[in-house]
């Protein structure tokens, strides 16, 4: 987790994790969106083509299905009118009458097959459907004494009122089928099929593919002339009436947007009814179309789709690339806050090792390493500033012991005696115990200075100063508070045991011999500290000073007491 190290404001920048995670994330939706535009358009252009492919290929197979027909219905025209054995007996033989029903059995589409002589008179026709009419006026008659003839499809004429209405409610239509008849090697007739136009209807409903309701796929036919010679529900004579012309499509190309008489955009196919043989010459041409939204509806959608999962992935690609920056930036964080509590100085932080990643991991080295080097550094000048501390310390307790000893002597002068004074009476007023203080002075000291000289009176000083420091306790303090004056603060002491200690001491320093001096004698005052808070260490010292000068004036080398 992210650590919370204080940065100044003004260092504040947006965080490695953010920076690393912005820029990603957006390469990411950048790349994403851009791939999946450019693939979806992709994906939209091949459904695209596609979908004029299968258009296409509804239009071709129509297209050959009528082919096929017209091919099929022409040779059965051919091969009846050139049955020798049909024709022997003449146009109207019973043969002649069950071969024409026959065919129209097989094809029911068949409105009327019949037989004309020369003169354009028929002379057979199933039903007896014009039976004795002439019909030399007739395109199929004069074309089909030439030879084998596919007239185009047009209104009944003469049959319109024998026949009853197309099952599609329009007018009957037919396509003309007729072929010579000839015996012996004569023309003797012609032989007729009126194909109804039905067929056609029958034809292009059969071939329209599972999907063609809900693309709203239609197919239409032309003719030679451009003009709509098959629409879709009955609606051909609307759309001839529209003006509607065979749709126009780039050259070369059999497919593609067209823009329709009735103003919409359709995908539009379109395929030649290439049939062989005399059909050949009708030039119809089926057209297959779907309106444009609805035939590229998929595509859309597929693009939509690419669009989308483009999306979702760049958005996932996005999270990866957040989630990289944060495990990136994870160890750096843990760096930073390690750093930060070593720089606070918090108890046992430490750079921990990281291995996430190289860079990091000789990052993480190099502070560790730098780390132990400056604590190292900072230890030793720790150690360094304690030694001088104590150094220091030593020296200004020696100076403090300087301040307060008396360097002949060894034992404290008056300065060090006035701590110990105050100790020793705060002490006993605390206590209830008794204090007693001694002035010592050494007898006509100025007589052995000038009879032995300074450094025979320094030794006589020297000497009482380590009598008086075996004789007193240790608890007793020793001072030289003057040239040959000293004085003793004997704590829990009372005035007699005071006077019997001073006594002692005046009887061994008067027992001792000094090498160059002999004997010295001592005087000595004794006072104690008295109950009340009135008196302190200037009055105890004024009347031990006063005792002193008591037994000086008595004659010396004696104890006076001051109570
Ligand atoms: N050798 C030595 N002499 C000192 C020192 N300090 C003071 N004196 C001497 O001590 C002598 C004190 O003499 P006084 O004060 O006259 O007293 P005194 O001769 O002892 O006579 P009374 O005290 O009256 O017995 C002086 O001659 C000082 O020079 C010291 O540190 N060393």
């Amino acid at each position: 987790m992210c650590a919370n190290v204080n940065i100044p404001a003004r260092l504040r920048r947006a965080s490695l994790r953010t920076q690393i995670a912005v820029v990603f994330g957006l390469l990411v939706i950048v790349l994403g969106l851009l791939l999946s535009t450019l693939l979806s358009d992709m994906l939209r252009q091949h459904l695209q083509k596609q979908a004029g492919v299968s258009l296409e290929l509804a239009a071709r197979n129509a297209a050959k299905m009528l082919a096929n027909g017209l091919q099929d219905r022409s040779r059965e025209v051919q091969v009846l009118s050139q049955s020798t054995p049909l024709w022997a007996h003449g146009l109207q033989s019973p043969m002649v009458h069950q071969a024409m029903a026959r065919s129209q059995a097989i094809h029911p589409h068949s409105l009327w097959i019949g037989v004309a002589d020369l003169d354009g008179v028929v002379r057979a026709a199933t039903g007896d459907m014009l039976l004795g009419q002439s019909v030399k006026e007739r395109p199929w008659f004069s074309q089909g004494l030439r030879g084998v003839h596919v007239g185009d499809v047009h209104p009944a004429k003469l049959l319109a009122k024998l026949l009853p209405p197309s099952a599609s409610g329009e007018p009957q239509r037919f396509v003309d089928f007729s072929a010579p008849i000839v015996r012996d090697g004569q023309t003797v007739g012609v032989l007729a099929i009126h194909g109804s136009w039905d067929w056609t209807r029958e034809v292009i409903e059969s071939l329209l593919p599972p999907w063609a309701a809900e693309r709203q796929l239609q197919l239409f036919i032309f003719d030679s002339q451009g003009q709509v010679i098959y629409a879709p529900q009955g609606q051909t004579e609307a759309y001839r009436a529209s003006g509607q012309r065979l749709p126009g499509l780039p050259s070369g190309t059999s497919v593609g947007a067209v823009a329709w008489q009735d103003g919409q955009s359709y995908l539009t196919a379109q395929a030649h009814v290439s049939a062989q043989g005399p059909a050949s010459s009708l030039g119809w041409y089926v057209v297959a179309r779907e309106p444009l939204a609805l035939a590229f509806a998929e595509a859309r959608r597929a693009q939509g789709i690419a669009i989308g999962v483009g999306l979702a992935v760049a958005l996932l690609g996005a999270a990866i690339a957040w989630l990289a920056a944060r495990r990136i930036s994870m160890d750096l964080y843990a760096l930073a806050k390690a750093a930060h509590e070593i720089s606070a100085g918090t108890a046992g932080a430490s750079i921990v090792p990281s291995h996430s990643s190289r860079e990091v991991q000789i990052l993480s080295s190099a502070l560790d390493h730098m780390t132990r080097r400056l604590l190292a550094h900072s230890h030793e000048m720790e150690e360094t500033v304690r030694q001088r501390t104590q150094e220091l310390q030593r020296a200004n307790q020696a100076l403090e012991m300087q301040a307060r000893s008396d360097p002949l002597t060894g034992l404290l002068n008056r300065r060090g005696l006035e701590g110990q004074f105050d100790f020793a009476i705060a002490l006993a007023r605390r206590s209830g115990r008794p204090l007693s203080l001694l002035t010592v002075d050494v007898d006509h000291f100025k007589r052995v200075n000038d009879t032995h000289g300074h450094g025979a009176g320094d030794q006589v000083l020297q000497g009482l100063a380590r009598t008086l420091q075996q004789r007193l306790r240790r608890s007793d303090v020793a001072a030289r508070i003057g040239g040959e004056e000293f004085v003793a603060l004997l704590p829990d002491t009372g005035l007699k045991e005071a006077q019997a200690t001073a006594d002692a001491l005046r009887l061994a320093v008067a027992a001792q011999e000094y090498p160059q001096v002999g004997h010295i004698t001592i005087s000595l005052g004794v006072s104690a500290l008295r109950g009340g808070d009135e008196d302190g260490a200037s009055a105890l010292l004024q009347r031990a000073d006063a005792a002193l000068y008591q037994a000086k004036g008595e004659g010396r080398n004696r104890v006076c007491v001051q109570a």
